[in-house]
């Protein structure tokens, strides 16, 4: 698996420090040495649910934690009733370190950044190939949010049985993202069927699929999530959840919970939803690892970007051959502007123009035009 450097992120895992220094010691709060551990679901006007072994558990933040985020994707230590009973509400003390953060901020001027979800490890894009239109530049928007976030892009093309994928494919093949097609959800997949560890790549098998139009299999749907945890994305009408349900059958049962609390309605929230997937033998009726198929995180309120945030230089990391050339850019190049190095780097055969190319087009699309 591709990762991207994270480490730039360091400051939304760095707790604020606690008063020990200027408080007596006595009143140092106990190190929760037998918190639990958890995973937060979904999050609801203040109210996390969260998974600890097994059991849904609706928690709230401790004082401690002061402005600390907490965020769907986070792993969390949590203290109190944890018997997940009706009525009941945990505190959670800690928040680990996250290996990732996808964020965005609300408006491409609005210059605070909100992580939206921790620990991710994919983002899937859906996009219809027709009804509604596919508009690429909401797709570059998403792979610069994918790029500058360090999660590993995926192309999930619906509709095939309303137009075909190679026109979009073809955009997108210098990128090398890995893509899936599929229509009417999962089950109709006859073609290309991804394999255990047979991960389609752009530069590889992709290409084969988007000759063939080959479809998705569920089978092979569920190969590309194992083990990851993997956002999905997408404009309203787009299929995303269709692909979801198909993916997740009893996703209801993870929203109830919180409904149950706040009295809202089931589609009304607008915070991320991770829904572990089930092994294989789980689905059957067999106890299965919880964690082990991966999960799916949902998110009906994020349908663009704002990448008022995003650093260049996090995005050009994901594309190492062009990475290299920049040693001879001005300083705070933007890597479109006369002195750029990368002209000449790609003249002088280092890397595919193409490449260039789509960087530039990604790049550019971090300003936000009418119909974003
Ligand atoms: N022709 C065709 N229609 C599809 C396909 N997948 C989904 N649809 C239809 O497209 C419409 C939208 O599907 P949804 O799954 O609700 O799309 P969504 O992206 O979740 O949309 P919102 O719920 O509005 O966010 C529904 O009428 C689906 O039946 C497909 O592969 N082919
Ligand atoms: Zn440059």
């Amino acid at each position: 698996m591709r990762r991207y450097d994270s480490s730039s992120d360091e400051d939304d895992i760095r707790v604020r420090p606690g008063r020990r220094g200027s408080r007596p010691r006595t009143r140092t709060r106990p190190k929760h040495e037998d918190a639990a551990f958890g995973h937060v679901l979904t999050i609801d006007r203040g109210r996390l649910t969260c998974l600890v072994d097994g059991r849904e558990v609706v928690a709230m933040k401790a004082r401690e934690l002061g402005r600390k985020g907490v965020v769907v994707g986070d792993q969390v230590a949590l203290v109190g009733d944890l018997s997940g009973d009706e009525g009941t509400l945990a505190r959670i003390v800690r928040v680990e370190p996250r290996a990732s953060t996808l964020r965005r901020t609300a408006d491409d001027d609005d210059p605070f950044e909100r992580v939206i979800v921790a620990n991710a490890d994919q983002l899937a894009i859906v996009i219809a190939l027709a009804d509604p239109e596919p508009r690429p530049r909401l797709i570059d928007r998403c792979l610069v949010a994918a790029y500058d976030a360090g999660l590993e892009p995926l192309l999930v093309l619906t509709k095939a049985d309303l137009a075909p994928a190679k026109p979009l494919l073809d955009v997108y093949a210098p990128l090398g993202v890995r893509h899936v097609v599929t229509a009417h959800g999962l089950d109709s997949g006859t073609g290309w069927d991804a394999e255990d560890g047979a991960v389609p790549d752009g530069e590889a098998t992709g290409g084969e699929a988007a000759e063939e139009d080959g479809r998705v299999t569920e089978a092979g749907m569920r190969a590309l999530l194992r083990g990851r945890v993997t956002v999905f994305v997408g404009h309203s009408g787009v299929g995303k959840t269709t692909l979801v349900n198909a993916l997740v059958p009893g996703r209801a049962r993870a929203t109830g919970r919180v409904n149950a609390v706040t009295g809202r309605g089931r589609h009304t929230t607008t915070s991320a939803l991770a829904l572990p997937l089930a092994e294989e033998a789980e689905r059957a009726g067999a106890p299965g690892d919880p964690e082990g198929a991966g999960w799916v995180i949902d998110t009906p309120g994020v349908r663009s970007f704002g990448l008022a945030h995003i650093d260049p230089s996090r995005v050009i990391h994901a594309f190492p051959d062009l990475e290299e050339g920049t040693a001879d850019c001005p300083r705070a190049c933007s890597h479109d502007e006369p002195d750029c190095a990368l002209d000449a780097w790609v003249a002088e055969g280092h890397a595919d123009p193409a490449r260039l190319h789509s960087l530039r087009r990604l790049l550019a699309s971090r300003e936000r035009r009418e119909g974003d």
